[in-house]
């Protein structure tokens, strides 16, 4: 019996869950639903329809998890909380600060319909959130640092793409060497956000597009920009198309601790990521998660949850036997 998943929304994470479920084979993708024509709309799974999203509700008998490929700035606070009402979900949800409003408007939503629902999906939050929390839990006399970059960050190009007269955005966030330089020597000092990354924006405007309002309106940009130093770039679609094709990414969680009886020891605890493919590797995070919140709706573990409330073995397409056999 495989798990039937159906994705709302056929953006970069869209395209990246269709292709990472071709590496789950006991998942199968079942539908496809988009706010745009289905017909200007081309996947590449043969047998699979592509939906209105308005008509989701009524295939919801063919899809056990729907993953929401939308963007966080303005489609899954509206989308997540509505589909839940009708299906198993996943998303990605990642503007950090309105993460708690996210999780009760989703929680509400899929408790009243009986429904498993797991937001914040992917690596930051998701499996960076994994790590600071077993770095927290296992070294508590400590400090933890997260870096990302240098490379594509997906939630802030597409908050970029949402601004009006903005044609594409392409956003890349840059680790500050010196800070990384003083974490990496063991030292723990503390820092603002403005003095551990720097955010670089290339955006194409539209034809006779207010360029100095673009500007300000990313530079002030509430949650995204606001507390960087962030500088701007236009450039042309051919340019675009040409320069910022690939979507690298990474970063890494690094939590230093001390132990003993006078806390003389010192242990560090690093998680780290490079990727090729931000919306790739976020896509395999959060179809591993589809796997899970299917399985918990199936033991009756219905409401909200995040990647920090799934139990580690509903990731995993072993049996609890074969995990045992090889990972124990
Ligand atoms: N937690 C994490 O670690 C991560 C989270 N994310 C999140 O994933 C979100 C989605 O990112 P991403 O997939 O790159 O965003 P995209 O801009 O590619 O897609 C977002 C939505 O826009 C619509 N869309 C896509 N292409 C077009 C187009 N050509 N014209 C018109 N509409 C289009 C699609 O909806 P429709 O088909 O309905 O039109 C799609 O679902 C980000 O906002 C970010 O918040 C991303 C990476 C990591
Ligand atoms: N959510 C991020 C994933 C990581 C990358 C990031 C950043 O560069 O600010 N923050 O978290 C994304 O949308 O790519």
């Amino acid at each position: 019996m495989t798990i039937r998943v159906g994705i709302m929304g056929y953006g970069n994470l869209g395209r990246g869950v269709e292709c990472a479920l071709k590496q789950n084979p006991d998942m199968e993708l079942t539908a496809v639903f988009t706010r745009r024509d289905p017909g200007s709309v081309k996947i590449l799974t043969e047998g699979v329809n592509v939906y209105p999203a308005k008509d989701a509700k009524d295939l919801a008998d063919q899809v056990d998890v729907l993953i929401l490929c939308g963007g966080s700035a303005t489609d899954l606070p509206e989308q997540t909380p509505e589909y839940a009402k009708y299906f198993n979900v996943v998303d990605s949800f990642d503007t950090h600060a309105k993460i708690p409003e996210h999780f009760a408007a989703v929680d509400k939503a899929a408790r009243e319909a009986g429904n498993t629902a797991v937001i914040s999906a992917g690596w930051d939050p998701g499996m960076f959130s994994l790590n600071r929390l077993y770095g927290s839990a296992v070294l508590p006399d400590g400090k933890d640092y997260t870096f990302w970059g240098r490379g594509v960050s997906q939630g802030h190009s597409d908050a970029i793409r949402r601004i009006a007269g903005v044609k594409d955005a392409r956003q890349y966030t840059i680790p500050v060497e010196s800070a990384l330089e003083a974490i990496r020597s063991g030292e723990t000092p503390e820092l603002t956000t403005r003095q551990k990354h720097t955010r670089e924006c290339f955006v194409v405007a539209g034809e006779g597009a207010d360029k100095a309002a673009i500007e300000k309106e990313i530079v002030t940009m509430p949650n995204y920009f606001a507390d960087y130093d962030t500088t701007v770039h236009f450039i042309s679609q051919e340019e675009m198309e040409r320069d910022h094709r690939s979507l690298p990414h990474g970063g890494f969680v690094i939590r230093s601790g001390k132990t003993g009886w006078d806390l003389e020891h010192n242990h560090v605890i690093e998680y780290s990521l490079k990727l090729d493919s931000n919306p790739e590797f976020t896509s395999s995070v959060i179809v591993a998660c589809a796997r899970a919140a299917y399985r918990m709706k199936q033991e009756g573990m219905t409401g909200c949850k995040t990647i920090l409330d799934l139990p580690p073995a509903y990731l995993s397409s072993k049996s609890g036997e074969e995990l045992r056999k090889e990972l124990l």
